[in-house]
């Protein structure tokens, strides 16, 4: 298997499998995986709900740019970013700047159930997550267009063949880059 150079970043919405799929390609391509919610929990000592709870959502965004800030100068890594990491244009600079970015996506239907059991989702914990999850698309689809290398169809796709298929799309785009200097 030839070696993927650089950092990947995932991004997409709730339940587009970006922490699942993340941890998968950095076991495959050996590469360091982190997220930046677990990052954030880290830092804190606290779930992601408890400091939404605590400090509102736009505390809970500063956090995540400072983590985003730190993790994007690192190199040989996988980063899950949480589904509004897009919002502020400072963090779409950064991830778009360091590495290559994957864009995650899948159906409304595919997202609702893949997030219903969770708690630690606070935009979801709502009389109607699938009207919420439809605004939330609408809102970032051009945003995580705007810096996407890469769109992955994840709707009905079992997540290891996922992950091989897009490893084979990376290491194409690699040989691709490297044709060309
Ligand atoms: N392609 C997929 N097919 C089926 N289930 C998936 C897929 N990707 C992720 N999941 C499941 O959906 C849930 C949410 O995935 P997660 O990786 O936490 O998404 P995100 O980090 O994008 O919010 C998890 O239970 C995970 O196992
Ligand atoms: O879409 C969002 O605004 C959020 C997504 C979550 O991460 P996942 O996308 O990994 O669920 C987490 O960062 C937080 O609950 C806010
Ligand atoms: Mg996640």
């Amino acid at each position: 298997m030839e070696n993927l150079a650089g950092n990947f970043f995932l991004v997409g919405l709730m339940g587009a499998g970006k922490t699942t799929v993340g941890r998968a390609l950095a076991r495959r391509s050996g590469k360091t995986f982190y997220d930046s919610d677990h990052e954030i929990e880290r830092r804190t000592g606290v779930k992601v709900a408890t400091i939404f709870d605590i400090e509102g959502e736009t505390r809970f965004r500063d956090r995540e740019s400072a983590v985003i800030a730190d993790l994007v100068r690192l190199n040989d890594i996988v980063l899950a970013t949480g589904g509004g990491a897009v919002l502020r244009p400072q963090n779409r600079e950064a991830l778009r700047a360091h590495g290559t970015v994957i864009y995650l996506r899948a159906n409304i239907e595919d997202l609702l159930a893949r997030t219903q059991h969770d708690k630690n989702r606070p935009l979801l914990q709502t009389a109607n997550p699938r009207a919420k999850l439809e605004s939330l698309f609408a809102e970032r689809d051009p945003l995580y267009r705007e810096i996407a290398d890469i769109v992955v169809d994840t709707t009905q796709q079992n997540v290891n063949l996922l992950v091989s298929r897009l490893e084979q799309q990376l290491q194409k785009r690699q040989r691709r880059t490297e044709s060309l200097s």
